[in-house]
């Protein structure tokens, strides 16, 4: 009978007591912290574009039109021009190690390691991309083989949204369901009221400001949604509002010195409002010369950062008037923020590590 049907279960590792009727007592292994973060490109070629694309756009969480309509208007539109004219961008952004995306999400990946090891937290941190590589089912692999019985699942996302943090949860459990001996799973919602990322992201602004000065205004710029995930029950909003709320405070910054906008919008559907080349256009327009933006939504720099805001935010800006553009690059390795991440992870393991 076993040898006729294949497992519907990936092969786990044999333990040499089962089916002993007087097994040592168990090895307990590391804990588990697996870091997801959306995912980039292997390489910024429209080839390795393309591929990414497909996979990230065919995710049902990310466009929500019924799949047999986008897969038409996918792979006959988009997937023919989109990744060509992204390949010049993405080579613009690219770091000697690889996308920027990556490389930070990995520096992160190791800072929380580094900083768990030295308290003598017995944990094990792994990186997984819900999109291409490393993926999230190799990194939950590696982390099996370590000896993890228990995972704590940290979207790289402090304000939850359906098309990033659910899309991890559900990419976890994708692979769990694949199992026959499942980790226990721990999930972290949102971490956007933190107070070692609010107190990291103002520690930058703050600094930054000591040494070259105040702005006329500051751009807090977050992703956008589609303003209907909003309307149907999608807490991203009010997230993305409480986190510029609660840096405005920790920054006691005068009042219309900090704003919001969303940017990045895809489609031709409304995105959440005001968009950020918009507002800055309409700034340098109405006198407005001098802006600082940072993207506090984003802890890795990325093409949606370094691109889109860094040089096409900028080049609108100062063609609309505007003389002085100052982009204050994501967390990155920030060793306040990558602390502060390290602390977050320790206080949600409450109960699994001494
Ligand atoms: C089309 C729908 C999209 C939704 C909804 C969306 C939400 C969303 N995305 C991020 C973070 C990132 N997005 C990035 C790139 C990117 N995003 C979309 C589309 C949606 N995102 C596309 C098509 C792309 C690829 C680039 C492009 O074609 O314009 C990235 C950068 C990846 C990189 O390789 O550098 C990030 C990061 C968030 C946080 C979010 C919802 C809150
Ligand atoms: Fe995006
Ligand atoms: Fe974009």
């Amino acid at each position: 009978m076993t040898k006729l049907f294949a497992s519907r279960y990936l092969p786990e590792p044999a333990d040499p007591h089962a089916l002993s009727g007087d097994p040592p007592p168990r090895e307990s292994g590391p804990v588990g912290v697996l870091l997801v973060n959306l995912g980039t490109p292997d390489e910024p070629t429209a080839r390795s574009i393309r591929r990414y694309l497909a996979e990230f756009l065919s995710d049902p969480r990310v466009i929500e039109i019924p799949q047999w309509l986008w897969q038409i208007i996918l792979r006959g539109f988009i997937l023919t021009r989109r990744p060509r004219a992204l390949a010049p961008r993405y080579k613009e952004i690219w770091l000697e190690q690889g996308s920027p995306l990556l490389v930070w999400s990995q520096a992160q990946a190791q800072g929380v390691q580094q900083h768990l090891a030295d308290g003598g937290a017995p944990v094990q941190v792994e990186l997984g991309m819900r999109y291409g590589n490393p993926s999230v089912a190799g990194a939950m692999d590696r982390l099996r083989a370590a000896g993890c019985e228990r995972i704590l699942v940290v979207p790289m996302y402090p304000q939850y949204a359906a098309s990033t943090t659910a899309t991890a949860v559900d990419c976890v459990a994708a692979h769990a369901g694949r199992l026959r001996n499942q980790p226990e799973l721990r999930f972290v919602k949102r971490y956007h009221d933190d107070p070692g990322y609010i107190g990291a992201l103002a520690q930058q602004v703050s600094q930054y400001w000591s040494l070259h000065g105040k702005p006329q205004r500051l751009l807090l710029s977050f992703h956008g949604l589609p303003r209907r995930t909003v309307e149907q029950g999608d807490p991203y909003h009010r997230d993305c509002m409480e986190t510029a709320m609660l840096l405005k405070q920790r920054l006691g910054a005068d009042a219309g010195l900090v704003h919001v906008a969303f940017q990045s919008r895809f489609g031709a559907e409304k995105w959440l409002e005001p968009y950020t080349e918009p507002t800055l256009r309409a700034w340098a327009r109405q006198g407005i010369t001098q802006v600082d933006v940072m993207c506090p939504g984003f802890l890795a720099d990325c093409l949606e950062t370094r691109e889109e805001i860094q040089m096409q935010c900028r080049d609108a800006f100062l063609a609309e008037g505007g003389r002085q553009f100052r982009y204050l690059p994501c967390l990155n390795n920030d060793p306040a923020w990558i602390a502060g991440l390290a602390r977050l992870v320790k206080r949600q393991l409450a109960g699994w590590i001494p």
